[in-house]
This record gives structure tokens, C-alpha cells and sequence, in this order.
């Protein structure tokens, strides 16, 4: 058996070979022939009408044919041509070269297709030429004997118009049916021309032949592995091809894919699809899930009909239902907006009861007018030109003389200062002008003349000389100017005006602390006072309250009338105006405490700064049960920082540098002043978080040099004339002017209205030595409340001073002495920052067997 069908195996190729000879020899054989038939046709048709009299003369030698096949060319001509079919004798032709192709096993035309057409057009055209030359000439060659016959009985039978019916309505049939032209499909193709380009038209017309081509294929394929399935079947995908043509952008894809598909499914091997006939079954299996058109992009679905995406039909026969009819729509599920709990409840609190009101305390409070500040009369400018070339002509002069020559020159006329500004000569160095000072003042005889250069940003070197007759800056005229009216800063400072008359302003929240130096008489009392009240006119009690040290006594005591609207003090002290060092440290201290609680405050709030922590708070999103509040600017002004560091040293210098360092995230801003600016009171440290600085006149270079890091303070003529250095650069101004009556004036409008109960209240600051003492506790010195704190403590389980505040009606420091008590006695725990005590008793029984122990 093995060896047998081994021999079987070895027999195989041989006879293939074989096989393959033969075809070779057959096909090409009938592609001859028909090449013989055509020439054959060509030369008859040429020569009919001489050679038609020797047909059937095949021996006759005498009788020469004009045919290029001779005798034989003649007789096929004759028999084909003229007695058969016309020239439509050439289809035979074509046919044979088919044929021979089919025995080759060349794939060049589709073999079942191409006998029907010929089929068609082998009955069809000698009727037509039948019709049109009805026999008569020449012309009935054209038609042939069978063609003109058959033409002629349809013409008996149903007439001669009925004839040509009966050929354009076959022609037409023949047309609709080949080349898909039914309604559906011309509306799509309609359709596509609207919504597309004329190039995509374009396209689509090779793409529908390819289409027709491949159902061709199919039909063919079918056929050749007999499967039962009919033309009609078959034209189930092109059913859905028509309508998936209808999306054009799927189009493409479907136009190409269908049978491409099929093809690449059914054929893995497509020599093996070719010969072997085994694939077969195959076909029919994959066939079926043709319908699925994997090829559709999701974002081409939108319009896409359901049969596109139907892989359910079993076979071609299945029809999908109308695919036309079926609207496909995809809708996108809008994204729901998760809306935050907390954010919900705050805009229920807004809308229930509006905005949080900061000034709802003092609601009624009115901001001072701005005639409780003088008028110093006519602050313009006096142009005095004789002084103006005066000077010009010593400064022209004097250079001169030091052959410095000048390009040009220009005077900017100040309050106090008038500017010169020259361009010297090309190849004047600048240190040779700049060494020209004191002969400059000299030459002048001026005091305070100050040379820049060169001019920032200007290409100039400017030499400031004083005035002869300065003109005031009133802080009225400042405090009445639209910049400072209009202003949107949140700490705005107006100081004075610049060299060139302009109003001059800084927020102090951005500098974010200001240093001020300035020896005795030049005007830093008079600096602070226009500082203070610029921020008095501007803003609300609510929104800012000052922390005042003033070791002279005198210099601040203006303000103590303001105390329940804008001081802040400890809680245990008396006056708000700091003047013993003891309490500064404590009160430094205790601001240092307020920073750390504002910072947790604004951790828990999730806030980078004081102007969005309050924008939440105002906004309700912030539960005051929590311990958040509307937190006020804090300003800490220390007039003679000198005086301090002398008697308190590092005990002060510590907390001052550790509030500059960290507290302007927190609203927290220092102004510092002093006379003395030397190294030991203006320390690196301090001098490093305070990059704003304000110098009026000092006595050396030396203090300029601390104070501003350059020279120029100690040039400057006193009398409010001072430097600003922003960080930047140092500008000339002349400082605003507001004498003790205006600032008591302010003060006293201020005072006179409603304010709050007290001063804003700092923190309580235990020192070292306070928190030993709280660890005595000597029962016989208890508060009459200390029982009652104790139990609505434990029963709340909230060791709070303000809740002992709110619920006892106390003050904060009798509440504060309680709570210390409190903690003294083991019922609640040490102080803890932000966050509330805790409460070290757990329940109000064992709170009473433990007060009863107390008691004994
Ligand atoms: N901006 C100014 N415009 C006009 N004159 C001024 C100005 N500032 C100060 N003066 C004048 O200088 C005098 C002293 O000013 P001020 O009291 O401010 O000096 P000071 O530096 O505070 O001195 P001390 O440190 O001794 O208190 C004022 O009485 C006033 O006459």
C-alpha cells in the first residue's frame, strides 16, 4: 500500500507535466486559430463582394482568392460572416482567445462573464445591423444571413418599431443590470456627488468598476466551485456596499473592501484558491461574515448603517433588512459635573444669606474725610529761571574746567530737587564725573547735590541740586490724587512725590517689609505718620489692624485713639501702644504664635496666601466652627529698632527676623524705623528680609551704605527729602508732610465713632517662665468659673478659650487664665497652635469625682 501510493506520489508530477503540455498545445492552438479567424474576417470583409462567387472552390487551382488565408480565409469568412452572424463574427474570434487563455491557465478575462456578454452581444448586434441596414448594399454583410433573418421575422411579428423596442429596451436591461444602475444606486451616487468633491467623484468611478469587477470575480468563483449560490445571492454584499457607499467617508474603504475581504479571508493562499478546489467549503464559510466591515473607523460610524456592523447573517441569502432604512445614531453621554459637596453647601450659605460681610461689625464706620488734612497752599511747581541758568552755567563751567565737555544738557524741576541731566562728549569716562562731586556741591555751594551716574536706564549722568525754595509736598495733596484715590493696591503707601512731581506709591503688602532710617530731625516721624495714614484712609478697620512699639512713648501715642477700630495688643495688656521692651518681646512673640495659627489656618484651607484665604471665607467655604476667620492685615510698626536691640537684643532681633522671613504669606508686614542705622542694630539677618528700605538723611556714608548699600542718604537736605530702594533701584522723593495736629485730627474722627469692644486681641504667648507656673496649681486660687469651664470643656470635649469666651461671656484674658488653670489642674492638655487643647477627661462623671477630689 505504502509503496503504491508512493508510486502514485512519484506518477503525479509526470502527469501534470504532461497535462501542462497538452494545455500549453491547445491553448495556444485556439489562440492561433482565432487570430486566423479575425485576419480571416478582416480580409473577407475587404474582399467579399470578388472572393463570395469562389466560395466551395477549394481544388479549383485556377481560382486565386484576394483573401490573406486564402481559400480558407474565404470560407470562414463566408460561413461566419455572411451566412451566420455578421461581423459580430469577430466575438467567436475573441471567444476562442478566452478559451485558450482558460486552457493556459491565464487569468486574463473572466471566462463565465466574458461567454455571457459575448452571449449577449452574438444575438443582440446582428439584429441591430439587421435593423439599420435591412439588408440592402453592402451592408448586409454587416448583419449576416442569420442577423438579417431573425431582424426580419421580429420585424413581421411585432413591427418595426417594436424591433427597435425590443433592442434599446435589451441594451438598456443589459446596462442596468451590469453596471448597477438602479435608483438606490444612482441616489447614493447622486448623494456622494453633493457631499463630496469632484475628485472624490472621481475616484469613485474606477472604484465602481473595481466593484463590478470583483462581483464579477465572485459570480465567477461560484461558479467554477459550483456552490450553490445564484447571482441573486451574491448580490447581498453589494447590497450592503451600495449602502455603505452612501457614508463617504467609509466609502473608500468599502468600495475595495468587501471583496477584498473575501478574498483575503477565503484565499489565505491565492495560487491555492487557484488550484485547488478543496478551499471551496471555505469560501462559503467566510462568505458569511463578509457583512462585517471591519475596515470602519469608529469615528466614521456616526452615519454608518446598522447592516454595516451586522455579523449575524449566516449566508449571503440572509439578506440584511433595507439597509437604507435603518437610521444608525450614536450619541456621546455628556460628562457629568461632580459637584463638590463642600462647594454646594457654601453657595446654599451665599444664597441664603449672602456674602460673609467683614465690615458688618462697623457696618456704619466711615472713612476719613480728606479735610482733616491741611492745606498748605499753592504746592505748584515755581520755575525760577534765573537760578535754572545759574546752575546750568556752573555745572557747563565747572566741567569744564576739568575738560569734561557736554553734549547736551536738561533740567527736571522737582519739589525739592531740580535734576540736571547731561550727555557728556563722546570719550568722557564716567568716573572722571562722578569723582567731580564735592567740587560740584562746591562750586555750588549746595548742600545735597547727589550725582548719578549714569542715570538708570537713560544714558545720561543726572545731578540733582537742591532747591533754593523747595516747595511742600502736603500729604492732603497726595491722599487727594487719583492714583492714590483709584488705587487697587492692598496695602497702598503713598509717600510723596518724585524728582519730576509725580505721586509716588509702594504696597506695602508687596515690599512685603519696609526698613527706615534716618537721623533725628530729617523727617522719619513724619515718614511713619504719612505711611499710617495713607493706610487709615484707605482702609477698613475690619481689614487691618497695626501693632505699635513705640520705646519713646511719644512718637506713636497719637494713635492710641484708634484702639478698639485699628491696634492690636496681647491679651493681657493694657495699652496697644507698646512702649516697655518686656512686653515687645512678648508681643513679638505673640505675633509670631498669630503667623503660625494664620498659616494653619491657611493649610487647612488649602490657600497660598491671606487674599485667597479671605476670598473663601467671604465666599462661605470656610467653617468658623473650625477656627477659621476673616483674618486682618497685621502691621507691625517699631519706631527706634535701635532703642530695642539695645536693651532686648537678640531676644527681639530673633522673632522680628523671623516674622520678615515668613510672615508676608500670612498678611503680617513690618515697619521698622531707626536712627542708628549701624551694623549691630541693622544685622545681616534683618537687613536680608527687608528688601524695601526708606533712608531720610544719616549722618555718615557709612549708615547710607547700611541702610541702602550705597551712598547718597548722607547727601540728602533733610526735611523729607529721602531715597527709596524697592529692591531695584534708589529713587529721590520727597516724602508727604503731615503734622501732629492732622494725625490727631485723623485720630479723633476715627476714635469717635463706633469701634469694637477692644483692641484686636494677639494671641496669648506663654514664655518659659509663664509655663512653669501654669504646672502649680493651687486649687484655693481657682477662678469662680474654673468649675463651670470645666464641665462645659468635658462635655464638649473641646479644650477652646473663645468657646469659654462665647459660652461664659468672658473676656479673653479672665477666659485665657481659666484655660490655664485648666491645664494646670490636668483636665485639659498644653497649648496647642491652631488646634483646640486637649480635653485630658473623658467623661462629666469622672470630671466631677475629680473636682470633688480638687475640692478636699
Ligand atoms: N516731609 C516733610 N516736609 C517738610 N518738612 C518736613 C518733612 N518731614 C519733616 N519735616 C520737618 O522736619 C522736622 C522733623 O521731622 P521729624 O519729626 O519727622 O524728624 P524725625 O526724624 O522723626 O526726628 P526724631 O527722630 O528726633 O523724632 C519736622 O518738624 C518738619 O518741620
Amino acid at each position: 500500500m505504502e509503496k503504491k501510493s508512493q508510486k502514485n506520489r512519484a506518477a503525479m508530477p509526470e502527469t501534470s507535466k504532461i497535462l501542462s503540455k497538452q494545455r500549453i498545445f491547445f491553448g495556444l492552438t485556439l489562440i492561433v486559430f482565432a487570430g486566423v479567424l479575425t485576419l480571416s474576417f478582416i480580409s473577407y470583409l475587404m474582399n467579399w463582394k470578388a472572393d463570395q462567387s469562389q466560395a466551395g472552390t477549394f481544388l479549383d487551382k485556377t481560382i486565386k482568392s484576394s483573401n490573406i488565408f486564402g481559400k480558407l480565409g474565404d470560407w470562414l469568412g463566408n460561413i461566419f460572416i455572411f451566412e451566420s452572424i455578421g461581423v459580430a463574427s469577430f466575438i467567436i474570434a475573441f471567444l476562442f482567445v478566452v478559451l485558450g487563455t482558460m486552457i493556459l491557465k491565464k487569468k486574463i478575462f473572466k471566462p463565465w462573464m466574458t461567454f455571457g456578454h459575448s452571449l449577449f452581444f452574438i444575438c443582440w448586434l446582428p439584429i441591430l445591423l439587421g435593423a439599420i441596414t435591412r439588408g440592402n448594399g453592402n451592408g448586409g454583410v454587416l448583419s449576416g444571413v442569420y442577423g438579417y433573418q431573425i431582424m426580419d421575422s421580429l420585424s413581421a411579428i411585432i413591427g418595426n418599431a417594436g424591433l427597435w423596442v425590443v433592442l434599446l429596451v435589451s441594451i438598456a436591461l443589459y446596462f442596468i443590470l451590469e453596471f448597477n444602475l438602479r435608483p438606490s444606486s444612482i441616489k447614493a451616487k447622486l448623494n456622494m456627488i453633493n457631499e463630496n468633491t469632484i475628485g472624490k467623484v472621481k475616484s469613485m468611478m474606477p472604484n465602481s468598476d473595481q466593484e463590478f469587477d470583483a462581483d464579477e470575480e465572485l459570480e465567477e468563483e461560484l461558479h467554477e466551485e459550483e456552490q450553490n449560490i445564484t447571482v441573486n445571492e451574491v448580490s447581498s454584499p453589494k447590497k450592503s456596499a451600495e449602502v455603505v457607499k452612501k457614508n463617504t467617508i467609509i466609502q473608500e474603504a468599502q468600495e475595495t473592501q468587501p471583496i477584498a475581504e473575501v478574498e483575503k479571508i477565503v484565499t489565505p493562499n491565492q495560487t491555492s484558491f487557484d488550484d485547488n478546489k478543496e478551499s471551496a467549503p471555505t469560501l462559503n464559510l467566510n462568505i458569511s461574515t463578509t457583512p462585517s466591515i471591519p475596515t470602519i473607523k469608529p469615528e466614521d460610524a456616526f452615519d454608518a448603517p446598522v447592516s454595516s456592523f451586522s455579523t449575524s447573517s449566516s449566508s449571503f441569502s440572509s439578506s440584511p433588512a433595507e439597509p437604507d432604512e435603518i437610521k444608525f445614531k450614536v450619541e456621546v453621554a455628556p460628562v457629568i459635573d461632580i459637584v463638590d459637596e463642600a462647594d454646594k453647601q457654601s453657595q446654599d450659605l451665599v444664597d441664603k444669606h449672602g456674602l460673609y460681610d467683614h465690615r458688618l461689625d462697623l457696618a456704619k464706620f466711615q472713612m476719613p474725610p480728606i479735610d482733616l488734612l491741611k492745606e498748605y497752599g499753592n504746592e505748584e511747581i515755581s520755575i525760577n529761571k534765573e537760578e535754572l541758568e545759574e546752575n546750568k552755567n556752573k555745572i557747563v563751567g565747572l566741567l569744564k574746567t576739568f575738560n569734561v565737555g557736554i553734549a547736551e544738557i536738561k533740567a527736571t524741576i522737582g519739589p525739592t530737587v531740580t535734576l540736571y541731566e547731561i550727555v557728556p562728549e563722546a570719550g568722557i569716562r564716567v568716573a572722571s564725573i562722578k569723582k567731580l562731586q564735592d567740587d560740584i556741591a562746591l562750586n555750588l555751594s549746595a548742600l545735597g547735590i547727589r550725582i548719578i551716574a549714569p542715570m538708570p536706564g537713560k544714558g545720561t549722568i543726572g545731578i540733582e541740586v537742591p532747591r533754593k525754595n523747595p516747595t511742600m509736598v502736603s500729604m492732603r495733596s497726595v491722599i487727594a490724587s487719583q492714583k492714590f484715590q483709584n488705587t487697587d493696591m492692598d496695602l497702598p503707601v503713598v509717600f510723596g512725590k518724585t524728582i519730576s512731581n509725580e505721586v509716588f506709591m509702594a504696597d506695602l503688602s508687596k515690599m512685603p517689609h519696609l526698613l527706615m532710617a534716618g537721623a533725628t530731625g530729617q523727617g522719619k516721624s513724619v515718614g511713619i505718620n504719612a505711611i499710617l495714614t495713607s493706610l487709615l484712609y484707605k482702609k477698613h478697620p475690619s481689614e487691618l489692624k497695626f501693632v505699635m512699639v513705640d520705646p519713646k512713648k511719644v512718637e506713636l501715642s497719637l494713635y492710641s485713639k484708634i484702639e478698639r477700630h485699628y491696634l492690636a495688643k496681647l491679651p493681657d495688656s493694657d495699652d496697644a501702644i507698646i512702649t516697655d521692651t518686656n512686653k515687645v518681646i512678648n508681643t513679638l512673640n505673640s505675633l509670631c504664635v498669630e503667623m503660625d495659627q494664620r498659616y494653619d489656618l491657611l493649610k487647612n484651607a488649602f490657600c497660598k496666601n491671606l487674599k485667597e484665604y479671605n476670598k473663601k471665607f467671604t465666599e462661605r467655604k470656610l467653617n468658623p466652627e473650625n477656627g477659621h476667620r476673616y483674618l486682618p492685615y497685621i502691621v507691625l510698626v517699631v519706631d527706634e529698632f535701635a532703642d530695642l536691640i539695645m536693651t532686648a537684643g537678640k531676644e527681639v532681633e530673633l522673632p522680628i527676623a523671623r516674622l520678615a522671613q515668613l510672615a508676608r504669606a500670612v498678611g503680617i508686614h513690618l515697619i521698622v524705623a531707626t536712627q542708628r542705622p549701624s551694623v549691630n542694630v541693622i544685622t545681616g539677618m534683618i537687613k536680608a528680609n527687608f528688601p524695601a528700605r526708606a533712608a531720610f538723611r544719616v549722618i555718615s556714608s557709612v549708615d547710607s551704605r547700611t541702610i541702602l548699600d550705597s551712598t547718597g542718604a548722607d547727601q540728602l537736605i533733610g526735611k523729607g527729602d529721602m531715597l527709596y530702594f524697592n529692591g531695584n533701584e534708589i529713587l529721590r522723593l520727597q516724602c508727604a508732610f503731615v503734622d501732629t495736629p492732622e494725625v490727631e485730627r485723623l485720630a479723633e474722627f476715627i476714635g469717635e465713632q463706633k469701634g469694637y469692644a477692644s483692641a484686636f486681641l494677639l494671641p496669648e504667648y506663654v514664655s518659659d517662665e509663664a509655663t512653669s507656673t501654669v504646672g502649680t496649681f493651687d486649687p484655693n486660687e481657682k477662678d469662680a468659673l474654673f468649675e463651670d469651664a470645666a464641665r462645659i470643656i468635658v462635655s464638649t470635649q473641646q479644650g477652646s478659650t473663645s468657646m469659654l469666651q462665647r459660652q461664659l461671656k468672658l473676656g479673653y484674658n479672665r477666659a485665657g487664665r481659666i484655660m490655664d488653670q485648666l491645664e494646670a489642674s490636668g483636665i485639659v492638655g498644653g497649648f496647642n497652635g491652631a488646634k483646640a487643647r486637649e480635653v485630658l477627661i473623658s467623661d462629666l462623671y469622672s470630671l466631677e469625682q475629680f473636682l470633688e477630689d480638687l475640692r478636699n
